[in-house]
């Protein structure tokens, strides 16, 4: 298959070849080469060449063809649904979400757009002092695979609003959804070089990071791969960079009147898209006692009766499979670490099929793990730790590099009053589970979950700047000039 989109042209990459799995199967689902060095230089060029262009067009007119964009995708919602479902092995009504919410996306790229870097003109002494926006340039976007739509989209779509050019790096896990996706762009009108398309492994990603002719990266995906752009950017302070990382993120149980709801909010938390959501919840705080024991018990039964299955499957499953064969041991490997630190298992995370990512929901109480490590366990593995009083729980939830989301469950406004108060996170939620974000707000974290450049509603913030200018109609003199000077 071709692969790449450089400059307005479908081409096959001259790297090595590689190749995306339906992690539910095992079967192949797209095959390509990765760009090399040359071509990734080939399509920063082609962004380049395309950059004025693509600026001066206007806004309305880039807004024309991103509504093109979003009724192409509205069109082809199933295809491209079925696609997310295959690549990743979320179940296929979670797909159709996904692709809803890259539709969407649009609209609200155009209001954040004109809402938070509009136009602004205001009357100052002699002259009018005007704000408005220009685009970097040239971006590049980089894209994880549990979102392989949504995530990225919502970078391309306000940094093509904005007026910049792109050069997107999907995740190598998934690239058959990018193609689509870029297809459905070519098809809306855009012009050539605005968009290219460059699949492949680290190394591709590492030959667009470090390309000296960026204006600009932005990054969703792990905290280590962020870190290691951040250090890669130190020294460029003219290049925005904007990282969308993981969290460690906890989640509060205070008591409640209505353990039902509290469970099945829990289990939204934790378990929607087996876990491989950056705001799951992955700490769960209950209270020691009575209450607590009893709302362990019902959650241990809900987990257990998830349903687990393949995307197209009829009863639809709650849970897909896990990305791939390597994550499902990864998340088996980080419960056997727990327990070996201490941990007891309250539900055990198993391998469900081999050769595919299946694993079973998992519950663990680590209470007993003196140093708990800080790490973000990508999957359905939810770590209970049982604590004495309130306080005591919001100081285990600070316990973390991380700051993306934390949540509490209580019928206290008191008891979230201080929560709110105390937590650090960029997503704080009350009675409500900590994933499912809206595209209306903000989004991103704190610590080593961002770079405090949320995106969502404020990624039009990263995606322009602000240019700020004094404007007359004619050179005037004042009345009186200052001290010092005399004309003749
Ligand atoms: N905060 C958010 O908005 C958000 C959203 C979704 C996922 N995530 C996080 O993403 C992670 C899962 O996604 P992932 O595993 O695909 O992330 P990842 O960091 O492995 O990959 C993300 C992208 O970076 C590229 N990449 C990897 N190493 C690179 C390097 N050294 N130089 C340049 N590019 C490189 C990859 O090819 C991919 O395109 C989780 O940690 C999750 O929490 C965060
Ligand atoms: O995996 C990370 C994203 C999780 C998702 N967040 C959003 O969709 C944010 C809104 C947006 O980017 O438009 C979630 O919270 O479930």
């Amino acid at each position: 298959m071709p692969g790449l989109y450089i400059n307005g042209e479908w081409l096959t990459g001259q790297g090595e070849l590689f190749y995306s799995l339906n992690p539910a199967t095992g079967e192949p689902v797209w095959e390509g080469e990765a760009a090399n060095a040359e071509q990734v230089d080939a399509a920063v060029s082609a962004a380049r060449l395309a950059a004025n262009q693509w600026a001066f067009v206007g806004f309305d007119a880039r807004c024309t063809i991103a509504r093109a964009y979003a009724k192409l995708l509205d069109e082809h919602k199933e295809t491209l649904g079925r696609t997310i479902a295959e690549e990743t092995g979320k179940p296929y009504w979670e797909s159709l979400t996904e692709v809803t919410a890259m539709v969407n996306k649009i609209e609200i790229s155009i209001n954040a757009a004109i809402e938070r870097t509009g136009q602004k003109v205001s009357d100052v002494p002699g002259a009018k002092a005007v704000l408005r926006h220009k685009p970097h340039g040239v971006v590049a976007v980089f894209g994880p695979y549990n979102f392989p739509g949504h995530l990225p989209n919502g970078h391309i779509v306000p940094a093509l609003i904005a007026g910049n050019t792109v050069v997107f790096k999907p995740s190598e896990l998934t690239p058959h959804v990018a193609e689509q996706m870029v297809g459905l762009w070519a098809q809306a009108g855009l012009p050539a070089g605005v968009l290219n398309l460059v699949q492949g492994e680290k190394d591709t990603g590492i030959a667009l990071a470090n390309h000296a002719g960026l204006d600009g990266l932005f990054f969703t995906g792990s905290s280590n791969t962020g870190h290691l752009l951040h250090k890669q950017f130190a020294g460029h302070p003219g290049k925005i960079l904007a990282l969308e990382m993981g969290g460690n993120n906890p989640l509060i149980i205070d008591e409640v009147a209505d353990t039902k709801a509290a469970v099945y909010e829990t289990l939204q938390s934790a378990f929607i898209t087996s876990g491989q959501r950056c705001t799951c919840a992955r700490r769960l705080f209950v209270p020691k006692g009575a209450f607590g024991d009893q709302f362990i018990e019902q959650l241990t039964q809900a987990i257990k009766a998830i349903r687990v299955g393949e995307q197209f499957a009829e009863p639809a499953p709650f849970m897909g499979s896990l990305i791939s064969e390597r994550a499902a041991d990864g998340m088996v490997a980080a419960q056997s670490a727990l327990i070996e630190l201490g941990a007891t298992s309250l539900v055990n995370l198993v391998k469900i099929k081999p050769g595919t990512g299946f694993v079973s929901p998992g519950l663990i109480d680590v209470t007993a793990i003196t140093d708990l490590p800080d790490e973000e366990y990508f999957g359905p593995l939810l770590q209970v730790i049982r604590y004495n009083d309130f306080d005591d729980a919001i100081a285990g939830a600070n316990k973390t590099s991380f700051g993306l989301s934390a949540g509490l469950f209580s019928d206290s406004e008191t008891n979230y009053d201080t929560f709110y108060q105390h937590i650090r996170a960029g997503i704080v939620n009350f009675n409500k589970q900590l994933t499912g974000a809206s595209s209306t707000a903000p989004f991103g974290g704190v610590g080593a979950s961002g770079n405090h450049r949320a995106s969502a509603y404020y990624a039009a913030d990263y995606c322009s700047y602000p240019v700020a200018g004094l404007e007359a109609d004619k050179l005037a003199l004042p009345a009186t000039y200052s001290p010092g000077i005399t004309l003749d």
